[in-house]
């Protein structure tokens, strides 16, 4: 199948508004392929990090996204074959990533990377620009959100279930410092745009939202 018609459904939004999960999840229901585009700017992030690399001078950083050694193994994510699923969670790789998400560099080196996620029988991505700027000829565009307040209480109860010592207060703080960051940049940023469904989840269960995705899926479909 020529790459353009290969159907993309496309879920951005803000922190923890549950982009992830609900991907997953559809992309699971459909048998599609499924993209977790955040998880390259974090490695990316973690690379700069292990590496004492300035996060300013972006053509390192750039550097550091083209040389990528990063697998996608089912739920895992490996950089050179170690699995650093939960390292690249942490809070100052999640910092990070959205600094340097803001260089258009390195935007730049990840965009290939990303579209050749896009194959048959079709795939599920997440992230902040997937509908704007990596496919913007997508079968369907999400814009996935939730108040900042239960996306702080979701990410919360998300890290102590990890076993990962967490505040609520401080990452209600980094929620709002990472919408603001990702909202604010001069690239590809964080916005709804208008060929693209709201879907607020804030007092949604998992289920009803991967539903609600799945419908406008079929829908889109028939069109
Ligand atoms: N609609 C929802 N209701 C309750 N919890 C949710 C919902 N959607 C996601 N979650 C939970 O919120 C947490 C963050 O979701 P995640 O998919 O990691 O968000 P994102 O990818 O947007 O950062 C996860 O633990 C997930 O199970
Ligand atoms: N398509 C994307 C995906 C992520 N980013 C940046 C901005 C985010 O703050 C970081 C981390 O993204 P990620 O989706 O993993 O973060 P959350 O799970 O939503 O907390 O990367 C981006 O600029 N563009």
């Amino acid at each position: 199948m020529e790459s353009h018609i290969i159907p993309v459904i496309t879920i951005d939004g803000p922190s923890a508004s549950g982009k992830g999960t609900v991907a997953q999840m559809v992309a699971q229901k459909l048998a599609y392929h499924y993209l977790d585009s955040g998880a390259l700017y974090r490695l990316v992030a973690l690379v700069a990090i292990r590496s004492n690399t300035d996060c300013a001078n972006e053509s390192d950083i750039a550097d550091i996204a083209s040389h990528l050694n990063a697998t996608f193994d089912g739920s895992s994510i490996l950089l050179n074959g170690e699995d650093v699923s939960d390292a690249i969670r942490s809070e100052q790789c999640s910092k990070l990533a959205s600094i340097i998400a803001g260089q258009p560099a390195v935007r730049a080196a990840l965009l290939q990377r990303q579209c050749a996620f896009r194959q048959s029988p079709g795939l599920v991505t997440d992230g902040r620009d997937m509908g704007s700027a990596v496919f913007p000829d997508a079968s369907l565009k999400i814009f996935l959100t939730a108040s900042a307040e239960e996306r702080a209480r979701r990410r919360y109860k998300q890290l102590i279930e990890k076993g990962i010592n967490a505040n609520m207060q401080s990452i209600l703080q980094d929620i709002y410092e990472r919408d603001t960051r990702d909202s604010n940049r001069d690239i590809s940023p964080l916005k709804q745009q208008v060929d693209t469904k709201l879907l607020d989840t804030t007092f949604l269960s998992i289920e009803e939202a991967v539903n609600e995705v799945l419908r406008l899926h079929n829908a889109a479909c028939k069109n």
